[in-house]
């Protein structure tokens, strides 16, 4: 598995130590508002581990599986659920918790999705984010990095669902692909 990776983007590390200041921030501003996290499977699990453990105080979690990438390294932009909350989020704080932004195009469907629910407030906090990919505008209140425009893995990020399990965030070498 180590051969396969071309670079190493960001350490376990720099991740922590950034999920730690985002925790700092988000409690900051939720400590009284009894704050819903959303994480979006199966990309966010690490990052809702990571980050609600490094929450000061506690803050209950559930979770949506959509899909949009399948097994290539191109968003459909075609949106499904695959697992909807188990949650009436109507009246409460949701702050969406996510691996990466990419296109955009996950995120705005299901920001659009979550509001019509209408949510007391809805944040979201991506652990990536890839500004050049961009095909809609996303309003992200925590952001952990900005990267370029690569296909990433690690931490969480697939391809052709291989790779969570690596413990840093890194490119996939060229022959992987082919
Ligand atoms: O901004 P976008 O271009 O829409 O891409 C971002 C989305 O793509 C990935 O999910 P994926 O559909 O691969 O599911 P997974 O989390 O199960 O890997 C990732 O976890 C985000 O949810
Ligand atoms: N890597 C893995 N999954 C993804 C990515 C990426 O760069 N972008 C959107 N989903
Ligand atoms: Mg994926």
């Amino acid at each position: 598995m180590g051969n396969d990776l071309d670079h190493v983007l960001l350490t376990e590390e720099q991740i922590h130590a950034r999920l730690d200041e985002l925790a700092t921030e988000i409690w900051r501003d939720y400590h009284d508002k009894d704050v819903l996290l959303v994480g979006v499977l199966k990309g966010a699990i690490l990052v809702m581990a990571d980050l609600m453990r490094a929450l000061p105080g506690s803050a209950p979690m559930d979770w949506m599986a959509v899909s949009s990438y399948g097994s290539g390294t191109k968003s459909s932009g075609v949106v499904r659920i695959l697992k909807d909350l188990d949650t009436d989020i109507s009246g409460r704080h949701v702050l969406i918790v996510e691996d990466i932004i990419d296109s955009g195009l996950t995120l705005n469907w299901i920001r659009a999705n979550l509001t019509s629910r209408e949510p007391a407030s809805l944040e979201i906090c991506t652990l990536l984010r890839k500004p050049e990919a961009a095909k809609v505008d996303i309003d992200c209140k925590y952001v952990g990095f900005d990267i370029p425009n690569e296909f990433v893995v690690g931490y969480g990020l697939d391809y052709d669902e291989r790779y969570r399990n690596l413990r840093d965030i890194g490119t996939l070498a060229p022959h992987v692909y082919s």
